[in-house]
């Protein structure tokens, strides 16, 4: 059974449907890669699939159970965690103090400072430093590293590369290798689409709100994701 199954759904803000009949499934301990140009409604359905905007139509199954329309902090109780898009780290507390935020929606698992410390070593010497003090790449690994913190099943990641040097990019995708496992699903979105697909196992491309190309990153040409970023 996949970790994460969403099923036909529509998102609509006010009139306006930003996503329509978007399907796609995910097992666990696999990453998957939302692709597709600004204003094409992946942002849109991070917001469904963590529960903070619900879907009109369709349906969210998530580890077993059916949790369309739920709560964020219901589905973060269950074990979905979110890394936003600018990082969103707390400027007046230092380093350590913001990853222990994320153990405030902890469940129970293997992460722990020293996990994350381990995954990110530039971190421990930093901890006691105000967050707003590091670099973009260290922000971003704090961001990683508290959403870690509450032991999800499913990270799901906006636009991490986000204002960020190549080579720390590279770096911080390198820790994905060590981050997923059996247990832990990732979901990014990344608008470098050759890195996307680098990065995954799978891709989802969408275009205006909907599904224009679907697969296994292995499997699918460089050309066919960019002609269905573009709707060629
Ligand atoms: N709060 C909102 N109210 C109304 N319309 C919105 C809102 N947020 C997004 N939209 C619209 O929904 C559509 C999808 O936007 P969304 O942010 O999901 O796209 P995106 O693929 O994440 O793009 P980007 O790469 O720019 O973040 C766009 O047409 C956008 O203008």
């Amino acid at each position: 059974m996949p970790l994460l199954e969403v099923d036909h759904v529509d998102v609509f803000y006010g009139d306006f449907q930003a996503i329509s009949g978007v399907s796609l499934s995910l097992a666990a301990g696999k990453v998957l890669a939302l692709i597709g140009a600004n204003g094409a409604g992946k942002t849109t359905l991070l917001r469904a699939v963590t529960g903070l905007l619900a879907p009109r139509a369709g349906r969210i199954r998530f580890d077993g159970g059916d949790v369309t329309g739920l709560p964020a902090e219901a589905l973060a109780r269950r074990g979905i965690a979110m890394v936003p898009e600018g990082r969103m780290l707390f400027p007046s507390l230092t380093v350590q103090e913001n990853l222990q935020m994320g153990t405030l929606t902890r469940r129970r698992g293997a992460w722990t400072l020293d996990a994350v410390y381990d995954v990110f070593p530039a971190l421990k010497d930093l901890r006691q430093r105000n967050a707003m003090q590091l670099s973009g790449g260290q922000q971003q690994m704090v961001a990683i590293g508290r959403a870690l913190l509450g032991n999800p099943r499913l990270l799901i990641c906006d636009e991490l590369s986000l204002g960020l040097a190549p080579l720390v990019v590279e770096e911080i995708y390198r820790t994905f290798e060590r981050i997923r496992g059996a247990d832990l699903s990732i979901v990014l979105v990344e608008q470098d689409v050759a890195r996307a697909r680098a990065v995954s196992d799978q891709v989802t491309c969408l275009l205006k709100g909907q599904v224009t190309l679907q697969g296994a990153s292995q499997a699918i040409e460089l050309s066919q994701v960019t002609a269905a970023y573009f709707g060629e």
